[in-house]
């Protein structure tokens, strides 16, 4: 059993909208091949894998290091004891080579690339969704197939204006979300505030809002929204500062008494741990955002996981960033919190196979084999013109 090619290509993600920091308007990301030469159904096995957005594709980095140490290595390094799949940590391992610790920039997502593709390919040479080989191999054996989805949106639109801003929030809950997400820092605080206080008007009972900052605050600046968001009953207050300034967000739980959410800008196991140490995250309320597929893969989210264990925070904190069907498998698998979602962008890579409806802010898992790409007409007809 061997990995026989790994194919990347650049696609674009591009739109015009923009956060508090960048706009979308060159975004790309890396989609990812791993083909096998396991045969299932008279046809080999290939596992796909993108990286999310807000970081860029990565093919220099796939092309030059980690898809050449994996071709080059050899095949029985690469599958489990057993001898009857591909074991993604030695996968990992084996990209890793010659990679010294820290500085976890951009490779992370790389790896994070090729590792949602290794996924792919363990899950559908064992038959199954991805959920359930998690659940059978590191959870508790049984798949929460109902996972919370949030719908994130929002962005600063050229020309959107507060009518124009509710509709897409009204659009959300019509498709069956219960908690929407807008931008804030993108605009002078009182500008956010009408923006929130719009959306906030047209949520019935039981519907929340979300805010996210993607960074942009210094300290006196995100103590300022903190005071000015705590009049609302907002789900989460998002990335107020640098995601690596923990001393910022420790502050920030001084001024800011709701729930708080950060994460997807850091890219490993050891940042996810300073976070926990000196960040001053509260276990009973604020959320944790870590995107397997921009920080080396679920191989390294099993570590975060276990990280977190140690210090106390269940699974059930953790709703990924990134919108994608691999972090909706290790919800059901793993029992995070839910996972976020992008209904009207980064189209085709981000959302649920075909058929699967939103229910008051949850989707139910279908019984797909592997990731379950191959129900997402528009996507698979992506990932297979790659591999063929
Ligand atoms: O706008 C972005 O870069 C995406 C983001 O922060 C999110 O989905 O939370
Ligand atoms: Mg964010």
């Amino acid at each position: 059993m061997k990995i026989v090619d790994i194919r990347e290509v650049a696609k674009p993600i591009k739109s015009n909208i923009r956060n508090a920091y960048i706009d979308f308007s060159k975004m790309t990301l890396s989609l990812v091949a791993v083909v096998t030469d396991v045969i299932r159904d008279g046809k080999p096995v290939i596992g796909y894998g993108f990286n999310s957005n807000g970081r860029y594709g990565q093919g220099s980095l796939i092309r030059e290091r980690f898809r050449p140490r994996l071709l080059e290595a050899a095949p029985e390094s690469l599958v489990n004891d057993a001898g009857d799949n591909l074991d993604p940590h030695r996968i990992w391992a084996t990209m890793m080579t010659n990679e010294k610790p820290g500085g976890h920039g951009e490779r992370s997502v790389a790896v994070g690339t090729i590792d949602m593709a290794v996924w792919d390919a363990v899950a559908k040479i064992a038959g199954k969704p991805l959920y359930q080989l998690l659940a059978e191999q590191y959870g508790n054996g049984t798949p929460g197939r109902r996972v919370f989805v949030y719908a994130a949106g929002g962005y600063y639109h050229p020309g959107q204006d507060l009518e124009a801003l509710k509709n897409e929030m009204r659009g959300y809950l019509e498709r069956g979300y219960k908690v929407v997400k807008k931008k804030i820092g993108g605009a002078p605080l009182a500008e956010d505030l009408r923006r929130i206080e719009a959306i906030l008007s047209i949520l019935p009972a039981g519907c929340k809002l979300a805010v996210d900052a993607n960074g942009r605050f210094d300290l006196p600046t995100a103590i300022q929204y903190a005071k000015a968001l705590s009049q609302y009953d907002l789900f989460w207050y998002e990335e107020a500062g640098d995601p690596l300034d923990y001393a910022l967000q420790a502050e920030l739980a001084n001024h800011y008494a709701g729930p708080m959410a950060t994460g997807e800008n850091l890219f490993s196991m050891q940042d996810a741990r300073n976070l926990i140490r000196y960040g001053g995250m509260r276990a009973d309320r604020d959320w944790l955002q870590f995107d397997c597929a921009l920080s080396y893969g679920l191989v390294e989210y099993l570590r975060t996981l276990e990280m977190l264990k140690d210090n106390g925070w269940s699974p059930a904190r953790c709703i990924p960033h990134g919108g994608h069907q691999m972090s909706l498998n290790i919800a059901a698998g793993l029992g995070l919190g839910g996972n976020e979602s992008y209904p009207d962008l980064f189209q085709p890579y981000g959302g649920f196979p075909d058929g699967v409806k939103v229910v008051d802010s949850y989707i139910e898992m279908p019984e797909l084999p592997g990731i379950g790409f191959e129900g997402k007409a528009d996507l698979i007809a992506e990932m297979r013109a790659l591999a063929s």
